[in-house]
């Protein structure tokens, strides 16, 4: 099971991750697409790699706008899962739509 994240090591993760917010709770992003379809399809690619990685986000989808949350809930907060997640998911969005 994955170590929990300092505070520190959340913050200088973080500073790595410059769409991203949070702390050792949760880290966090949205992302705005061109369109509902556009916003979707970001959906599925983000949840084939969750599948690959065995550690899925919390996605809240409105519109065109994506919100995106990570935390490994068997550690009950922040670990290197979730930041690997979160680096998967901006290059999902960087290349979308
Ligand atoms: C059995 C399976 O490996 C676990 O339930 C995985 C699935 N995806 C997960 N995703 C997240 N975010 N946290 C987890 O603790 C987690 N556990």
């Amino acid at each position: 099971m994955a170590d929990l994240l300092t505070a520190d090591a959340v913050r200088e993760e973080l500073g790595r991750l410059p769409d991203w917010s949070g702390d050792p709770t949760a880290i966090g992003r949205t992302a705005q697409l061109g369109s509902f379809p556009a916003a979707i399809a970001v959906v599925d690619r983000v949840a084939t790699v969750a599948e690959e990685l065995d550690h899925h986000p919390d996605i809240d989808i409105r519109w065109r706008t994506l919100t995106f949350r990570c935390v490994t809930h068997s550690a009950g907060g922040v670990t290197h899962r979730d930041i690997e997640l979160a680096r998967q998911i901006d290059d999902i969005v960087r290349s979308a739509a």
